[in-house]
């Protein structure tokens, strides 16, 4: 698992350290000119010779370059080192200078942006030391300038170079993952000491490229603090996934209560009963007219139609709210999960059972799978009025606003899924593959959660008194997780990236197991349907459990 936690954290972590002289930013230099050295091997650049351009700011993130850089041109490297604040980190740039780093002074320079830009044109590899953790969003000119300059010069670069950002990339919202004004987009981030929730949440996270963290000594004093923002990897999704024993029968295996789809939209019905039961479970019992019900036994004849015992509820996908005999179906099954006290999953037009707060202070067992444009409509019901560009803009804030305003749990769908609780971390999950915008994923994705919660059987009840509350959340990320690597699997990208919790400074060789994202991530793979998705579940669950 990766877990994130703000600079806040971060610095009551290194103060113990700084004050008994831990040399933490040597380490953290170390490490990146070991990372930058590595991104050049992997370009098949030699090291010694290559051009190598610092944009360094005022703080401790313009010092950890500098001395990063000292390193690098010990090793051999022409390293250039744009000096754009009036006090430098001093100790960093003396050693700069004494390892013959050709230091521009260029704070308060008239041409600044073309002076830069000219440094930029020539090297292979930028890095950004520009702001760190010390910085707050927006960049502030003249650097918010010159990074809109360099973009574009980057962009129209034709070998373009390689961007390497310290800690974080310069201008990104730390904590909150927000973009509100110019960042140059990175290739890797080497991270210190642990990664920073902007660097896992949307829409900061497409900025931070891979990312990298560096064991600088912080994991003890970070161990006793909560992390802000969790990514579940497949071991920890293995872990959280419920195994069938010898003992087990149908019933123990957790049953699951669909109301989906309509004469409207019959195929919603049939792809979240096909997320559910390839997800695995003991039985899906489906309510619904005679279509798409019909639909639903071609294809699934396993399912049961007639009511009785679930241990979750999946309600609401390809659901017209408007349709009355639909809503109150939706209502009946939504009113039997609260008084049983188990899990739902509401989608689509279920969404519409909590626009008012008839079911008030709802429990975290309920779990709520808008996209922006629906969680917009949901807060905005709530008396929280909010776009569906206010969503993209801010998603962590804005899923947990409305897990706050229901009580619910808040799995939101985008090209990164984020969960929110009432409280805990939030999760963010980027496991899947743009191919999986398609209609009708959502609707496996509804399936696959549903299937899970009914796994734990009557287990999350006790969650739902409000222990524990971040249980539902992990299993929202896990089956995000899961329904991302099945669409991998069907669009031939193999496995998700594997996340590395810790890169040591030492980078291991390059056939090791670190490697592993590289060799799976490669092709882009090709067009997927829902039903596709929902075909890969079995393998991606067994690939998961090897
Ligand atoms: N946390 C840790 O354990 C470690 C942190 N280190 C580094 O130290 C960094 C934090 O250093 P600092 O606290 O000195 O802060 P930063 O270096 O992040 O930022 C401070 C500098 O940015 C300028 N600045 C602030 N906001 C700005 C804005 N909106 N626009 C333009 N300029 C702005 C300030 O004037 C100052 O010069 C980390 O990000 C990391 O790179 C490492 O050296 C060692 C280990
Ligand atoms: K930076």
């Amino acid at each position: 698992m990766i877990r994130a936690h703000t600079a806040a954290d971060v610095r009551t972590a290194e103060e113990p350290l700084l004050a008994a002289g831990e040399p933490l930013m040597d380490r953290a230099a170390f490490a990146l000119a070991t990372h930058v050295a590595a991104e050049l091997r992997e370009r098949g650049h030699r090291i010694p010779g290559s051009v190598i351009l610092l944009l360094v700011g005022g703080g401790n993130n313009g010092g950890d370059a500098l001395f990063a850089g000292s390193h690098l041109a010990r090793r051999g490297c022409q390293v250039h080192a744009a000096v754009l604040a009036e006090h430098p980190h001093a100790a960093g740039l003396a050693a700069a200078r004494a390892a013959g780093v050709r230091v521009h002074e260029l704070a308060g320079a008239p041409d600044l942006n073309d002076a830069v830009t000219a440094l930029a044109r020539r090297a292979g590899v930028w890095v950004d030391a520009l702001t760190g953790i010390g910085a707050r969003a927006p960049l502030r000119e003249p650097l918010a300038g010159l990074v809109t300059a360099l973009a574009a010069e980057r962009a129209a670069s034709p070998d373009e170079p390689v961007v390497v950002a310290v800690d974080v990339p310069s201008g990104i919202g730390v904590d909150d993952g927000a973009v509100p004004g110019p960042v140059l987009p990175a290739d890797v981030t080497v991270t210190m000491g642990a990664a920073k929730p902007g660097l896992l949440l949307p829409p900061a996270a497409a900025l931070a490229g891979r990312v990298e963290v560096v064991d600088v000594g912080l994991e003890g004093g970070l161990a006793g603090q909560a992390p802000a923002v969790c990514r579940l990897s497949a071991t920890d999704v293995a872990d959280l996934w419920p195994l069938p024993g010898p003992a087990d029968h149908k019933y123990t295996r957790g049953v699951l209560g669909v109301v989906a789809g309509s004469q409207t939209y019959p195929g919603a019905a049939v792809l979240a009963v096909a997320g559910a039961v390839r997800t695995g479970l003991g039985m899906v019992r489906y309510h619904g007219p005679e279509i798409p019900t019909s639909l639903v036994h071609a294809r699934h004849p396993e399912v049961v139609t007639a009511p009785g015992r679930v241990q979750a509820w999946a309600i609401g996908c390809g659901i017209d709210p408007d349709d009355a005999a639909r809503a109150q179906e939706m209502e009946r099954g939504f009113a039997a999960g609260l008084a049983a006290r188990v899990p739902v999953v509401l989608d689509a037009g279920g969404l519409s059972l909590v626009h008012d707060d008839a079911h008030a202070d709802l429990p975290a067992t309920v779990v709520l799978t808008p996209h922006a444009g629906e969680l917009a409509l949901l807060l905005t019901a709530r008396g929280e009025d909010t776009t569906r560009e206010d969503v993209d803009a801010a998603p962590a804030r804005h899923a947990r606003l409305a897990a706050e305003v229901t009580g619910a749990t808040v799995l939101l769908k985008g090209p990164t899924t984020v969960v929110a609780a009432p409280d805990g971390p939030l999760y963010a999950q980027a496991d899947a593959t743009p191919w999986l915008a398609t209609a009708g994923a959502g609707d496996v994705l509804a399936g696959v959660l549903g299937a899970l919660l009914a796994g734990y059987g009557d287990a999350l009840a006790v969650y739902a008194e409000g222990r524990l509350a971040g249980v539902p959340a992990s299993l929202a990320a896990a089956a995000a997780y899961v329904h991302g690597r099945a669409a991998r699997l069907a669009a031939g990208q193999g496995t998700p990236p594997r996340p590395r919790d810790v890169i040591f400074s030492v980078r291991r060789a390059s056939h090791g197991e670190d490697d592993i994202s590289r060799h799976t991530t490669t092709g882009q793979g090709g067009p997927i349907s829902a039903l596709d998705v929902a075909v890969a579940l079995p393998a991606a669950v067994a690939g998961l459990l090897r």
